[in-house]
This record gives structure tokens, C-alpha cells and sequence, in this order.
């Protein structure tokens, strides 16, 4: 799914999450079993396809939207939700319009939602689910304790890959030190990264979905994947080949589907460089952002004046401090910094890796 479908249906979920008046409201509705049509929104699209009712024009609450269900017909919202405009009304859509439902009243959601692009949310009374629809997207809300299971589970995907990108990245950087670092162990790591912002989009899904109720998988989330898109443009900035900008080249990785994904090839063209035989045995050398940005309070500046000169970390590294000083913004004090950050780095990454 693409980035900007996934915002589109996490929008709509948010809109009915549990814990959000709307979703309180529906849920009453549900169970008083009186069955709902809720259009959200009222533009001259949807004008023209009400006939009747009643212009109520009160602040929507749960209790209102429960009485006002027990009426036939739909209920109109303004755009955010917040007021409730008509009731009793009949929705008239052009029925030449294709809709697989079997209901009239889930018929006509699905066909108002295309005619007219609103969120349309209709409340089953026999069957008891409610279905969000919104122009040709459609889909039916699951039981919570379903969604929390299927969390959980990606949850500890994500941990899994997050361990093996953690793994990865450390190796990456004790080979870097040594010189050593390949096509091979960059294609991975960008990988694993990849695959992390994957799943962490996925749990972000169910925690639209879940409100109120997701805020401890949330705040798990977010502890997994803090930094991970920035380490990522870090990574890229040290190895691409070419001058376009590290985020639009996250941007496409973040498009690939999952078999080019996993193709080394596509990835080190992603990068700019050509792919030929035997090329992820290459070495390459980093720049050393990834690296540099780990010295505590070095700014960025600096660190791209220190690449302007040396042009990859292992010429830092062995620069004298006399060397370093030479660096615009870098004084005696700060060349000292650098040459112990970097050499504290190094131990600790040597310390860490698992050969
Ligand atoms: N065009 C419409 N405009 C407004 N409300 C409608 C419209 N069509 C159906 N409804 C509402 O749906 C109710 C009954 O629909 P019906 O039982 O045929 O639908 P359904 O899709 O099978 O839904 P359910 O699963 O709730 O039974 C009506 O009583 C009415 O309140």
C-alpha cells in the first residue's frame, strides 16, 4: 500500500477511533441494534441527494446520534463531526451506480460515497458491523480484541527485525572502521531499515484504529522506532552516488514492492551506483555522517565542512588533530573531541559486535 493511501485510510480510522464521540455514538447505535446511515460532511454534492427530514442543527454528542438513530433514514454531519445538521432523511444516489452490497441501506452508502467522495458510515442492524465507505474505499471495522491480537503479533515482528537492524548496524560500523564494509552489508542494512518502517506503518494502522485503546502499543512503537528514518538518511547521505537528496531517495525505496525490494541491485541503483558482477563484494568507504553524528554536540556544519575536506571517514580518522584544525570551525579543543569521539565509537562498536 502507498504512502498516501495509507494517510488516507488512517485519517478516516482516526476520525472513528474508540475513544472519539463519533465512535461512542456508534457503538451506542450498534447495540440499541436500531441500525444508522451517517453521511459526514454536507457540500452541494451531498444536498443533492437528500430528500426530507428534519434540520436538527445540534452539537453532535453520543446521546444525540443514539436517539436520533431511532429514526429511519440518515443522519447528517458537518464536515468535523462535530454538529449533527438533519435526520430522517432519505439519500436518493444514482442507483446506475455499481455497488456489491446486498442491503438497501449499505447499497446506498456505498453508492453516495462514490457519487459524492463523503465519508459514508453505516451501522448494520442485523449484523451488527459497522462499514466505513469513502468514494471507492470500503471497509468494515473489526472487533477490537482482533485488532489488538494482530498488533501484537506485528509487534513482535518489529521487534525481531528492529534486533537484526540493530545487529546490522553495528556491524556495518565496526567494518567501516576497518575499511572493510561492502555493498553487501549496506544493501542489508538499507533492507532492514526498510522493512521496519514497513511493519512500523502497519501497527501505526491498528493504532489508528484502536484510539484510545492502542496508546500503550503506540507508545512501544514509538520506543522501537525512534531515529530509525534518521539513521536511514545518515546511511544514504554516506554512500550515494550522485547529488539528489537523501530523502527522496528514502522516498523511493519506501516505494519498492517487496521484490525489489529485496533485490541488492535495485538498492545500490537506488544509491547511484552502476551494478555489475561480483559488485557486493565491493568495498565502499563512507562519508562518515552516520558516524560523526554520534560525537555529542558536534553541529551539523561541521560535520559537512570536516567531509568537504576529507571526503570519507577513514581519512578523519587518521587525520592528526593538527589536521583537523585546519577545518573551518574546528579549534585545537574541538579536533581533540573529534579524534576521542571517533576512537570511543570504534571501541564500543568492536565491544558490541557479534562476530
Ligand atoms: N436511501 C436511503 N436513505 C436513507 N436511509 C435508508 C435508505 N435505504 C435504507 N435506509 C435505512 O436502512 C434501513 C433498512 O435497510 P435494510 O435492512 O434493507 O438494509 P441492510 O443494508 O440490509 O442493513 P441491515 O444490515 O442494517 O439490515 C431503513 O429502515 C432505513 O433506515
Amino acid at each position: 500500500m502507498n504512502y498516501q493511501k495509507q494517510q488516507f485510510i488512517n485519517q478516516i480510522l482516526k476520525m472513528v477511533a474508540p475513544g472519539t464521540p463519533l465512535r461512542e455514538g456508534i457503538d451506542n447505535v450498534l447495540r440499541a441494534n436500531t441500525g444508522g446511515l451517517i453521511v459526514v460532511g454536507y457540500d452541494d454534492k451531498v444536498k443533492e441527494l437528500v430528500e426530507g427530514g428534519f434540520s436538527i442543527n445540534c452539537p453532535f454528542t453520543p446521546a444525540n446520534l443514539y436517539e436520533l438513530a431511532k429514526m429511519d433514514g440518515a443522519i447528517i454531519l458537518s464536515e468535523d463531526g462535530k454538529q449533527i445538521l438533519y435526520a430522517n432523511t432519505q439519500l436518493v444516489p444514482d442507483t446506475r451506480i455499481p455497488s456489491d452490497e446486498t442491503g438497501i441501506r449499505h447499497r446506498t452508502a456505498e453508492r453516495v460515497a462514490k457519487q459524492t467522495e463523503n465519508l459514508i458510515i453505516s451501522i448494520s442492524q442485523r449484523r451488527s458491523i459497522i462499514t466505513l465507505y469513502k468514494g471507492n474505499f470500503r471497509y468494515s471495522l473489526k472487533d477490537i480484541g482482533v485488532i489488538l491480537t494482530k498488533a501484537n503479533q506485528a509487534m513482535q515482528t518489529l521487534e525481531k527485525y528492529r534486533a537484526a537492524l540493530d545487529k546490522g548496524l553495528i556491524n556495518l560500523g565496526a567494518l567501516e572502521f576497518e575499511e572493510l564494509a561492502t555493498f553487501q552489508e549496506i544493501t542489508q542494512v538499507i533492507h532492514r531499515i526498510e522493512m521496519v518502517l514497513r511493519i512500523r506503518d502497519e501497527i501505526m494502522n491498528y493504532v489508528n484504529e484502536l484510539g484510545t485503546e492502542g496508546r500503550l502499543i503506540q507508545m512501544q512503537l514509538t520506543e522501537l522506532v525512534t531515529n530509525v528514518e534518521e539513521e536511514a538518511i545518515l546511511l544514504i547521505k554516506d554512500y550515494m552516488n550522485h547529488d539528489e537528496d537523501a530523502y527522496q531517495i528514502l522516498n523511493e525505496l519506501r516505494k519498492l514492492n517487496n521484490e525489489d525490494l529485496l533485490n541488492e541491485n535495485v538498492i545500490i541503483k537506488l544509491l547511484g551506483h552502476t551494478s555489475k558482477e561480483d559488485q557486493l563484494e565491493e568495498v565502499l568507504y563512507p562519508r562518515g555522517y552516520r558516524m560523526l553524528s554520534r560525537i555529542p554536540r558536534l553541529p551539523q556544519v561541521i560535520i559537512k565542512n570536516l567531509i568537504d575536506k576529507f571526503k570519507t571517514l577513514n581519512h578523519i580518522v587518521k587525520a592528526s588533530s593538527a589536521e583537523l584544525d585546519e577545518v573551518e570551525g574546528i579549534g585545537a579543543k574541538r579536533a581533540k573531541k573529534i579524534k576521542d569521539g571517533l576512537e570511543r565509537i570504534q571501541e564500543q562498536l568492536f565491544i558490541d559486535r557479534v562476530v
